[in-house]
């Protein structure tokens, strides 16, 4: 089993979690958590509402002890040094509620004194480039220019690690898309580690190099986002073929439609190899990131044996 780094200079990846559990009370929320985010990198972490994004994300913070397992940001343990962690890394959390009676202006004056590395400069650049209202109080803001506002006081004291808890959370559509186009602009290329929490995968599909699928609180998968695509594919091929397949499949979700059955497998190039060498008939389908997630998340098939049993019920009977 690998070992998490002790070093924060030498750490190559931002975030490491190594079997990681957490319950409450007797409901475990989190089952082996084993995750790890390289530097520089943007990575959506995936799942649907209750999943364990948000729980995993306080622990990565120092607010929330694990039960059991490794946790390091930046190379160190969150809840041994949690204002060290803190003060390298920026967060947004969801649906964030900032003071409404402040100005704009008077907020970012309120949170600079917290972070020694706090840029002023910076802040104004971004409040410019956002166009916020300095002088306008939080209340009468807008959802899309609170969030900004929050990316703002995430971003000023420059972290190496940025965590945002999906962020985009109650905007529209046009304001999500405006929002991952300002996180493109202002994070991307510049060596920052984003870790990006959301349960919408179209909204991360853009920006995110890697993606990482919790499921009631396990990990389901985690890849890059090219490497998802690639291995990831629906086949529609004739049921009584199924059952040549049986064995070789590894099978994310089946689907009947009138003889054919659909299938999406996660080893699509070994299928396709199978398949060509048996001279089966098939057509092969891509699946955007979105048909991915929903495959992981919501297809009933768990395991191999669950995989073997679908294909029987769905292959023809002799
Ligand atoms: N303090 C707590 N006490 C008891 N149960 C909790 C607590 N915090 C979270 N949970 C439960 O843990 C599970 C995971 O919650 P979590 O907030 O981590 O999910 P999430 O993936 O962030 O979901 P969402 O997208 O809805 O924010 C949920 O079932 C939630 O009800």
């Amino acid at each position: 089993m690998s070992q998490v780094s002790n070093s924060d200079a030498s750490a190559k990846f931002a975030i490491e979690l190594q079997g990681v559990c957490k319950s409450f009370r007797r409901t475990q929320v989190l089952s082996n958590l084993t995750m790890r985010v390289e530097r520089g990198k943007t990575f959506a972490f995936l799942g649907r509402n209750g999943a364990g994004k948000t729980t995993s994300i306080r622990m990565l913070l120092g607010l929330l002890n694990r039960d059991q397992g490794e946790v390091r940001v930046l190379g160190l343990d969150p809840t041994a040094e949690p204002l060290k962690v803190r003060a390298r890394v920026g967060y947004l959390a969801e649906d964030q509620q900032m003071y409404g009676w402040m100005r704009v202006e008077e907020i970012v004056r309120f949170v600079a004194p917290f972070y020694a590395t706090w840029d002023h400069d910076l802040a104004l650049k971004y409040l410019r480039e956002f166009e916020l209202p300095l002088a306008t109080k939080i209340k009468h803001l807008s959802k899309g220019q609170n969030v900004r506002l929050g990316l703002v006081l995430a971003l000023a004291h420059r972290p190496e690690l940025v965590i945002l808890d999906d962020p985009a959370l109650g905007l529209d559509p046009v304001m999500r898309k405006q929002f991952n186009r300002d996180l493109v602009t202002h994070l991307q290329g510049e060596g920052r580690t984003v870790f990006y929490s959301s349960h919408l995968l179209y909204e991360v599909e853009p920006v995110a190099d890697e993606v990482a699928i919790l499921d009631g609180g396990r990990l389901v998968r985690q890849a890059d986002t090219e490497t998802l695509r690639r291995d990831v594919k629906q086949f529609v091929l004739d049921r009584s073929a199924l059952a040549a397949l049986r064995d070789d499949m590894s099978v994310l979700e089946l689907q009947r439609a009138g003889d054919d059955a659909a299938v999406t497998v996660q080893n699509a190039s070994a299928v396709r190899a199978l398949l060509d060498r048996e001279g089966i008939g098939y057509r092969m389908n891509d699946l955007n990131l979105d048909e991915i997630f929903a495959a992981y998340v919501a297809g009933k098939v768990d395991d191999d044996a669950g995989a073997r049993a679908a294909v029987d019920e769905l292959a023809p009977q002799r």
